[in-house]
């Protein structure tokens, strides 16, 4: 079975070709579309198995990153009526959905993520101006154990790319914190160099709370992170690739090309192609 990825664009988004790239990289059949022509049903949802919410500065950040992008997902109307219904039954059938920095923005604003009791449209998070502005870094991430998430099994720990301004992570309540704790909805955290998650900047590059940088639902299946696996597609995008590479050549040995990007869809698909065939 192929399976089907669609990556969303929009006005300001900017990273959907990335995206695009590493689902095929990772075996998917990419299509890239612009949410106007999923909403006028050029594109049907029914038709793909993950959908991907790419990075960029959708709406130019007007009201808060994501918010104008996220409006226009709740309240939209297909020719067959409110484009969350087709969101919700994509979530029901099984389906995956990833939220990459602006798309994890856009997904939090939403309310679907992390949608307690599949409530899919009450926010009870949100990601705030950085505490030291934008930030363009590549960090260490600490995979927690005990989440679901189907986009990060097997993971223990990733090397990736930052790049945003309004990153800080904040439930809007202590219980909303424990709760994401609790029931295992806290996917990823910023680390420091031996990978132990870390409140200090640089480390932690926007104050986000518990230096959450990305989480899931109850389901493990939608998920969304501020890092941007697509923008680490191939070991040659790795900050330190030439000093790597003549270490490997030293030791004779051949440097693997796999990045730590591309696992996020591999995981992905292959969920697709066992649970959805
Ligand atoms: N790279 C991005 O997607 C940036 C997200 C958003 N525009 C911000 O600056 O926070």
């Amino acid at each position: 079975m192929a399976v089907k990825s669609l990556v969303l664009t929009g006005y300001g988004i900017n990273c959907e070709m990335e995206t695009a790239y590493a689902n095929r990289l990772a075996g998917a059949d990419a299509t890239i579309a612009h949410i106007n022509d999923v909403i006028d049903g050029k594109y049907k949802l029914e038709d793909y198995q993950i959908l991907n919410f790419p990075g960029g500065f959708s709406y130019g950040d007007d009201l808060g990153s994501g918010k104008a992008f996220a409006n226009k997902v709740l309240y939209a109307k297909t020719p067959k009526g409110p484009i969350m219904d087709d969101i919700r039954k994509f979530i029901d059938d099984g389906k995956l959905i990833i939220g990459i920095c602006n798309g994890f923005q856009i997904l939090v604003k939403m309310g679907l993520l992390p949608a307690f009791d599949k409530d899919y449209r009450a926010q009870t998070t949100t990601v705030f101006y950085n505490d030291k502005g934008f930030r363009d870094a590549w960090v260490n991430l600490k995979v927690n154990p005990a989440s679901q998430c189907i986009f990060t099994k097997g993971i223990e720990k990733m090397y990736l790319p930052i790049r945003h301004g309004e990153g800080k992570f904040i439930p809007g309540d202590k219980a909303i914190l424990d709760r994401l704790w609790k029931n295992g909805h806290v996917v990823m955290q910023y680390a420091d160099e031996s990978y132990k998650p870390s409140m200090e900047f640089p480390m932690n590059p926007n104050g986000s709370v518990d230096s959450i940088a990305g989480i899931c639902d109850e389901t493990g299946r939608v998920f969304g992170l501020m890092p941007h696996p697509e923008a680490f597609n191939h070991i040659v995008n790795h900050p330190h690739y030439t000093r790597m590479a003549d270490e490997y050549r030293r030791k004779g040995k051949v440097m693997p090309e796999e990045s730590d990007g591309i696992k996020v869809w591999r995981n992905a698909v292959a969920y697709a192609k066992e649970k959805l065939a």
